[in-house]
């Protein structure tokens, strides 16, 4: 069997809740369909580099994240119709098919939070509320996990978490960097992110229940959260936006190497706070429209809540994916202080 057109995003998309995997192969591999937006790539074994790397791509983990859904849908178009010869192992998921086509962020709960198991909380409540996503979760890690326990000569385990945030952002493209209890950082994984077009980094200060925290803490792989703009609806991304990441992931795909950027042109950040409603009246005080990393002065109020309210501790720190409107208990920004680069410890190896 083979994908029409060789479009996954059409065929995930009209066949949002479950598809029956199937075998098909391309020009230089074999191809798996694991379930509804869950695609294997395996090159013939001549084509694998001598260092041999497993690659996760997610992309619609947001169901309204539209433009790297459209991003990657494309790679694999030329990766099945041999324009891209792939050289390592890869597998594609389109994280959450049935708020794709809702044009949503998430149906009932957010699937970026559901990680790390924390997908079983929403499986053992009476109403079921949040059921699909959670089993959606634990639909994706398992597929991470087969990926990446398939992989027995696997030098170096990848993964990019693609999406685009609610807000404009004074640096557009952004990642999130996961949490380290010894924080040496990975030289070649930032080299790659700046050749990929990304300014900025976030340092996280936690662990978390992210999709990318979920890869590095169960599997050790080099994860990020990538933002690479904002949220637009499906055919009204500009791709060209795209073109460095794009480079950057083919050069990827069809020679195992990661493209290298200059790190000075890198602005870092360390996760100081996680601000995470405490109540009904939470109210964050910035413009509905205020860009991430708009940055206050000491002692400026940036949450009122009859619970608990948030000042800022120095000036310079800077608010990132503010959102007010989360349930209780989750997350309604991130308060990020600016940091030098020299000031973090790296290795040199991959
Ligand atoms: O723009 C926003 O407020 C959210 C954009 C987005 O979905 N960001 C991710 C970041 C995940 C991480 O912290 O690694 C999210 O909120 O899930
Ligand atoms: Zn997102």
């Amino acid at each position: 069997m083979q994908i029409s057109d060789n479009d996954i995003l059409a065929l995930t998309l009209s066949n949002p809740t479950h598809l029956d995997p199937f075998e098909f192969v391309f020009p230089g591999g074999v191809g798996f369909v694991v379930d509804t937006g869950i695609f294997r790539f395996e090159p013939m074994s001549t084509r694998l580099s001598n260092d041999p790397v497993s690659l996760v791509l997610s992309v619609g983990i947001h169901g309204n994240e539209t433009g790297p859904i459209e991003l990657v849908n494309q790679l694999v178009k030329n990766i099945l119709s041999g324009k891209l010869s792939l050289a390592i192992r890869l597998l594609v998921v389109i994280g959450n098919p049935v708020s794709a086509n809702q044009a949503t962020r998430f149906c009932e709960v957010n699937l970026n939070r559901l990680f790390n198991g924390a997908w079983q909380q929403y499986l053992t409540n009476e109403e079921g509320l949040g059921s699909s996503e959670a089993r959606r979760a634990e639909r994706l890690e398992k597929a991470v996990s087969d990926f990446y326990a398939q992989d027995s000569h696997c030098t170096l385990r990848l993964h990019y978490d693609l999406h685009t945030a609610i807000r404009g952002s004074k640096y557009e493209k952004f990642a999130v960097h996961p949490f380290m209890e010894e924080p040496v950082y990975q030289h070649a994984q930032f080299g790659f992110l700046v050749a990929s077009g990304i300014e900025a980094v976030l340092l996280s200060h936690q662990p978390t229940t992210t999709f990318s925290y979920y890869s590095y803490a169960a599997h050790r792989a080099n994860s990020f959260t990538i933002e690479l703009g904002k949220v637009h609806p499906f055919g009204e991304n500009d791709l060209s936006s795209f073109t460095q990441i794009q480079k950057a992931l083919i050069i990827l795909l069809e020679n195992a190497t990661l493209a290298q950027g200059d790190l000075s042109s890198i602005q870092v950040f360390a996760v100081q706070d996680a601000l995470v409603k405490n109540a009904d009246d939470y109210q964050l005080t910035i413009a509905e429209d205020e860009e991430n990393f708009t940055d206050f002065e000491e002692g400026y109020e940036l949450v009122t809540s009859s619970a608990d309210g948030y000042r800022i501790t120095k000036t310079g720190d800077a608010i990132v994916f503010p959102n007010a409107k989360v349930p209780i208990g989750q997350r309604a920004g991130l308060v990020v202080r600016p940091i030098a680069i020299n000031s973090l410890a790296f290795e040199l190896t991959s």
